[in-house]
């Protein structure tokens, strides 16, 4: 079987110097790589009561949809400023490489609501620990979290809600 560890691609210096860009597009291009990430994503929360994926803008979206389908739970897109049309919640994060905000259609997370949050990487944790304040903003509440690839040096699970289970695909 080929390996998902294997098929993630490190770029140097990119989009900065100093930066090793962890690279999915090969798994995204693969199809049978793409089923065996999204099998090893939605494994662990198969008995969570996920309700609601909240996928972050823009590469939480690549994976981060199939999963929901997968778990037979709806989508909520966590996105960049402005980028939502109706009423929304905002929470602010600093970045590995800058800073940023995001926003979710807080409507659209019924009373009740069992989110799981999903990124592609957690790097430094600012981002998804800002999605995770976004649901709560929302009146849901955030059940796991769930990432394709840890960066594990740069510790961003210090950053995430203490208590939420977290599961990650590939440890690098
Ligand atoms: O753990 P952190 O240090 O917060 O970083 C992780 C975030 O950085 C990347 O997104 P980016 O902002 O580069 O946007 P993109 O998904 O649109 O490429 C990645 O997709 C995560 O969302
Ligand atoms: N090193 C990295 N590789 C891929 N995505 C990232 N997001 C933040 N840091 C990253």
């Amino acid at each position: 079987m080929p390996d998902l560890a294997d098929a993630l691609r490190t770029i140097p210096d990119f989009p900065k110097p100093g930066i090793q860009f962890k690279d999915l597009t090969p798994v995204l291009a693969d199809p049978a790589l793409f089923g065996q990430l999204l099998d090893a994503l939605a494994a662990p929360w198969a008995d969570a009561g996920v309700t609601h994926v909240v996928g972050i803008e823009s590469r939480g979206y690549w994976f981060g949809a199939a999963l929901a389908e997968r778990l037979g739970a709806g989508f909520l897109p966590a996105r960049k400023p402005g980028k939502l049309p109706a009423a929304s919640v905002r929470a602010t994060y600093a970045l590995e490489y800058g800073e940023d905000a995001l926003e979710l259609h807080g409507q659209d997370l019924p009373d009740g609501a069992r989110a799981l949050v999903h990124d592609d990487v957690i790097a430094t944790g600012g981002t998804a620990a800002a999605a995770c304040e976004l649901v709560e903003k929302a009146g849901g509440t955030v059940v796991g979290i769930s990432f394709a690839v840890e960066i594990a040096f740069l510790d961003g699970r210090s950053k995430l809600p203490a208590g939420v289970p977290v599961e990650v695909a590939i440890v690098v």
